[in-house]
């Protein structure tokens, strides 16, 4: 219950979702130096867990699950800070399953679900619209996330326009190596000038990773578990890697593949979704 205006309730546990690319063309580059893209951003419902307590005590703190960042670092405690004034506290723990700097967006979607979860307990008022725009400042793709829908992107992922994808089942595979955004996005040989499609061509089929031979070059893990899971379905690489996905249309399909993954690996299971369950669960 609420306490009466002060913005102190009750504990607030929310799914900070993952998400995939399900695909990622490069159609040129800002004068900053930033590509732009153009991207089907997949939420799905398998994520890292958040926790969150509003309190009195002015400040932030963070626990749970160590990432080896110091706290400052960590976007969960930079998204806070966008929102914080006067003696507004909370106390926030968080559980990753999301692997990090996989392409699976946890960082970004961890800073959107603090977003959302202070915006609403610390009574901020701020609009989605303006959570987006706060949240661009910490990353590319935390807007999708405060979005809160699966959705068509362009720009640097921040002009989006919610799609319906029709209802399927993701084998994600990591492949065990951390692959950095930045050193992919700087490879001269990465293909920059794709031509933009359009949605329905999307929907048609014909797209793809435009990263994902030069992070397979780079880095021979992922490529090999793409080879290996291209036995299966379409296998692909989601955003800069390092994870690998191929869709199937029931999860008895894709928790068979699952069971045969080789042991160097780690992989999981998720559904698709159009709506981010922390959407759900915030009035
Ligand atoms: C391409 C995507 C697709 O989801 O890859 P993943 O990070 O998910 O793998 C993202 O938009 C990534 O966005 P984000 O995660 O915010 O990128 P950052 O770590 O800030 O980027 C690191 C560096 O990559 C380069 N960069 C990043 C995004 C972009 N559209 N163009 C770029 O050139 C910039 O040099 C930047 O300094
Ligand atoms: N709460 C967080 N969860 C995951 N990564 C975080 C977090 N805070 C900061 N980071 C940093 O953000 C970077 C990107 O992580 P992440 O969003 O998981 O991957 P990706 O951009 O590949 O989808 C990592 O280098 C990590 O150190």
């Amino acid at each position: 219950m609420a306490d009466g205006g002060a913005g102190v309730t009750e504990p607030l546990k929310l799914l900070s979702p993952a998400k995939l690319n399900l695909f990622l063309h490069i159609t040129g580059r800002r004068a900053d130096g930033y590509h732009q893209l153009q991207s089907v951003f997949q939420l799905l419902d398998y994520g890292d867990t958040l926790d969150f307590e509003a309190n009195h005590s002015g400040s932030v703190t963070l626990a749970g699950d160590d990432l080896g960042l110091a706290p400052e670092h960590n976007l969960i405690t930079r998204a806070a800070a966008l929102l914080q004034s006067g003696d507004r506290g909370a106390h926030i723990r968080v559980h990753k399953r999301i692997p990090t700097g996989g392409g699976l967006g946890g960082g970004s979607s961890n800073a959107a679900t603090t977003l959302l979860a202070l915006n609403h307990l610390w009574r901020r008022g701020h609009s989605n619209a303006e959570l987006q725009r706060m949240g661009l400042r910490l990353g590319a793709d935390v807007p999708v996330f405060v979005a809160g829908h699966s959705a068509w992107a362009e720009g640097v992922g921040e002009q989006l326009s919610p799609l319906e994808l029709p209802p399927r089942w993701y084998l994600v595979i990591h492949p065990g190596c951390h692959v950095g955004t930045g050193e992919i996005f700087s490879d001269r040989q990465l293909t920059r000038d794709s031509p933009p499609i359009t949605i329905a061509a999307f929907f048609r089929g014909g797209s793809r990773n435009d990263c994902q031979d030069t992070v397979a070059k780079r880095y021979p893990e992922v490529a090999k578990a793409l080879k290996w899971l291209a036995n299966f379905g379409n296998s692909r690489l989601t955003g800069t890697g390092a994870c690998v996905f191929a869709e199937f249309s029931s999860e008895t399909e894709a928790r068979a593949v699952l069971n045969r993954v080789p042991a160097q690996w780690t992989g999981f299971v998720a559904r698709g979704l159009n709506r981010s369950p922390v959407l759900d669960a915030l009035p």
